[in-house]
């Protein structure tokens, strides 16, 4: 089953999603990918196996970008390396990403610990079950 996959890493954590991504490019190449601006592009260079689309980078819109997507029911796998040390300019940016992976049911990795455990599970290939209820919602225009 082909997914929708988006790839981001902070600054600090981008040689290790590059690292990452080289080792897992059998599996990943098999998906549709994206990655905001910077990671996207950096990947790509270092593994030009891995066709990326790249979106605007994190700072100017692109994990808003990815929220979007989410909503739309778009994207299927969210490994979002973040980097608790480092205060990011765009914070709000990326808790309403959170935010929004977490009320879509949208599988999301946030350390390496996690996407290890996500691209390694047999889930990884089969598709998407845990879709949304929203019944309990049912007063607002979804
Ligand atoms: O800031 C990011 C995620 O919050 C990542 O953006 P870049 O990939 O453009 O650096």
């Amino acid at each position: 089953m082909i997914k929708n996959i988006a790839l981001v890493a902070h600054d600090k954590k981008k040689p290790e999603i590059i690292a990452w991504a080289k080792r897992h490019q059998d599996k990943l190449i098999k998906h549709n990918l994206y990655g905001t601006g910077t990671t996207g592009k950096l990947i790509k260079e270092a593994v030009p196996g891995l066709d990326i689309t790249p979106l605007k980078s994190g700072p100017l819109g692109g994990d808003q970008q990815l929220g979007a997507m989410i909503c739309e029911g778009k994207l299927d796998i969210l490994f979002f390396i973040i980097d608790p040390m480092t205060p990011q300019p765009h914070d709000v940016d990326i808790k309403a990403l959170l935010r929004l992976s977490t009320m879509y049911n949208c599988v999301v990795a946030c350390n390496f610990a996690t996407a290890d455990f996500v691209i390694e599970s047999p889930l990884f290939e089969e598709p998407q079950v845990h879709a949304t209820d929203f019944s309990e919602y049912a007063d607002r225009s979804i």
